[in-house]
């Protein structure tokens, strides 16, 4: 993905299995948020291809992406501010419900009744992670605290019934106790939906060692190792590049 003379990934590959979680990690401006978005579609890259079971999908549409089962959340809040939380998840639905515009005009029985299966899906997810989102389903997103934004943000991708989900640094602005509850969430998730494939980025190495087994370091846009946790935290290309000389010298 070049932007002008800028190569903001240089010929990475990755690869991850159903029901896997892949980490990437690498220092600020590595090129991990434009895999993403090249991944969902957001950008079209200028070589290279994506493909998700057995089809290809380089830069289709992000809305195909999602009905494809591929869901992500937004290293910055992308929530509706104004919008309740529970709408917030509602609206996360939209690829896989039937009725539109028309219908609620002309069939508004069928309506309702999707709109009240939503409601109640989308209040089964609020139930399912750490931090009373429940609780606070009418609430505006916008006045959340900073980790119950994140939370808020994975159950809207949820809501899309991903097989792939992205997670772009879901920890940013949590404590430690909040972090721990995001790697037990994301642990429960696994468990009950054992498909289900995760690629996390993230900076809190806390995160990362909870998902060890396949993990990718990205420095300038390339490559620079992939392996467990363990032997790419003993890489001192990675330790050069990214957890720093404090890290080596431990
Ligand atoms: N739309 C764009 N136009 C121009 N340059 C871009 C664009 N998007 C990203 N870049 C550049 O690509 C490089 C990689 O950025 P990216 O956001 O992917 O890094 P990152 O690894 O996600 O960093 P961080 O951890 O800080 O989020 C950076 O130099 C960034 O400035």
């Amino acid at each position: 993905m070049r932007f002008g003379g800028l190569v903001a990934l240089n010929d990475v590959s990755l690869s991850i299995d159903k029901g896997a979680v892949l980490a990437v990690i690498g220092p600020n401006g590595a090129g991990k948020s434009t895999l993403f978005n090249v991944v969902t579609g957001v950008y079209r890259p200028t070589s290279g291809r994506v493909t998700f079971n057995g089809a290809e999908i380089t830069s289709r549409p992000s809305y195909e992406v999602v009905d494809r089962g591929i869901a992500r959340t937004f290293q910055s809040s992308r929530l509706f501010s104004d919008l309740s939380v529970l709408d917030n998840v509602i609206i996360g639905m939209h690829t896989r419900t039937k009725t539109g515009v028309l219908d609620a005009l002309f069939r508004p029985g069928a309506s309702r009744r999707e709109m009240a299966a939503c409601v109640e899906k989308a209040e089964i997810l609020l139930k399912l992670g750490s931090g009373g989102l429940f609780e606070q389903r009418y609430r505006p997103a916008g006045t959340l605290a900073q980790a119950d934004r994140r939370r808020l943000e994975i159950a809207r991708a949820l809501a899309s019934q991903p097989k792939l989900l992205l997670l772009d640094e879901p920890s940013v602005g949590m404590d430690d106790t909040e972090t721990d509850a995001l790697v037990a969430d994301i642990v429960r998730l696994r468990a009950e939906n054992p498909e289900l494939s995760v690629i996390l980025i993230e900076h809190d190495m806390r995160v990362v060692e909870a998902f060890p087994q396949h993990v990718t370091c990205i420095d300038y846009g390339s490559k620079i190792a992939e392996g467990d946790f363990a032997a790419v935290r003993a890489d001192p290309r990675v330790q050069e590049a990214y957890l720093g000389k404090a890290v080596a010298d431990a």
